[in-house]
């Protein structure tokens, strides 16, 4: 593994008329290495890329690229200086001028040497054979397409994407950003993407970097964001959340579902169980009997389904709970389509959940 990460941002930090939008977020990004910058509207995720690309200049912090600094307290290499690249949503190809000439914009050399470069750019995105063609000729994928080889024909060290695929519809989005990918990995680029996109965050990093008010509040596999957030709004970024709540006694909290873990909180802590819809299990009600319960799944609680509807790969069922009104979603594969009015019995698996102490 190589050691100097190809794009490494320390502790920077950015202020609007004395709102701090990009508060000490740190990240290090290797080689043909991706990174999602996940998080909600207005988190400060285009603030951090554009600090990073050098059009807004950081209060603080130290911004490297393969060891070298381009930005710090006393020195800011000008945007155009920065080995860089940047894809943004709204990618505006020049409209008056050929898919070649767009991608070759700025290049350097002969004409041959360009136009050697070019064809090999539009060869590795799948463009070839429209190099003579006009944008306003191109659909949106392929624009797109067009958009990313003019970012690589700098050769940039570090690509800044963000929400690139919004505006394609999602078959074409999937394809593209496979591609887009496979291209950025080949020629070792470190890339950040920044999206609000859990399922695109999921698909396409290497690692997650959850934001949330200007703060970075957890980096991971996807693997390991996903089963194990910090906190109930990590969890709850990813899916669906079911919250049982109860309080601990003894490392332990009484629920309807029975006994559920709590090391080291300290007895009558208030903690909130978080499930998400897929993780509970279901079973039929046999006159007014649940299932016997089981180390795994501790207790039934029994509920009455509410609605359900059927998503293509799996059902949503909504339950009203019998011992305190609140409704559970679960989430069953295949088609699971029972009556509203039916009471069934719900189990949660001990595995899959996570315990949160309630803030104070
Ligand atoms: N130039 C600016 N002047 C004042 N406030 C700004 C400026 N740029 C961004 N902000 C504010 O900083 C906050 C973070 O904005 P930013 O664009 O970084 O968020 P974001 O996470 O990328 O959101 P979105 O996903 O909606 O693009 C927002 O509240 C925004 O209004």
């Amino acid at each position: 593994m190589p050691s100097v990460p190809r794009l490494e941002i320390s502790h920077i930090a950015k202020s609007f008329g004395g709102r701090s939008v990009v508060d000490d977020v740190s990240l290090s990004i290797l080689p043909g290495q991706v990174t999602c910058l996940l998080g909600p509207s207005g988190c400060g995720k285009s603030t951090t890329l554009r600090m990073i690309a050098g059009i807004e200049g950081p209060d603080a912090g130290t911004i490297r690229v393969d060891g070298r600094v381009i930005c710090d307290d006393g020195h800011a290499t000008p945007p155009e200086k920065r080995p860089i690249g940047l894809m943004f949503q709204d990618f505006a190809l020049f409209p008056h001028l050929s898919v070649a000439r767009n991608v070759a914009f700025g290049m350097k050399g002969s004409k041959t040497a360009q136009r050697a470069a070019v064809v090999d750019l539009l060869a590795k995105v799948g463009m070839g054979r429209h190099i003579d063609r006009y944008p306003h000729e191109l659909s949106g994928g392929e624009q797109q397409r067009v958009a990313l080889a003019r970012a690589l024909a700098p050769r940039p060290r570090v690509m800044l994407m963000d929400e690139p695929f919004s505006g394609l519809d999602d078959r074409l989005r999937d394809e593209i950003r496979d591609q887009t990918l496979d291209v950025l990995k080949a020629e070792g680029t470190a890339v950040l993407l920044v999206t609000h996109e859990p399922g695109e965050a999921m698909r396409m990093a290497d690692e997650i970097a959850l934001m949330r008010d200007g703060r970075i509040v957890q980096r991971g596999a996807p693997y390991n964001i996903y089963n194990t957030p910090v906190d109930r709004q990590a969890a709850a970024f990813f899916s669906d959340i079911n919250v049982i709540e109860g309080t601990v006694r003894g490392a332990l909290t009484d629920t309807p579902f029975g006994q559920f873990l709590a090391p080291g909180v300290p007895d009558g802590t208030r903690v909130q169980i978080c499930i998400r819809p897929q993780h509970l299990k279901i079973d039929f009600d046999r006159a007014g009997r649940g299932p016997l319960p089981t180390p795994a799944e501790g207790t039934a609680a029994r509920g009455i389904v509410q609605r359900a509807r059927f998503m293509g790969s799996e059902s949503l069922v909504e339950f009203r709970m019998d011992h305190d009104g609140t409704i559970l979603k679960a989430q069953i594969p295949s088609v699971f389509l029972p009556r509203p009015g039916t009471p069934l019995w719900i189990m949660i698996r001990r595995d899959r959940c996570f315990v949160f102490p309630v803030a104070a």
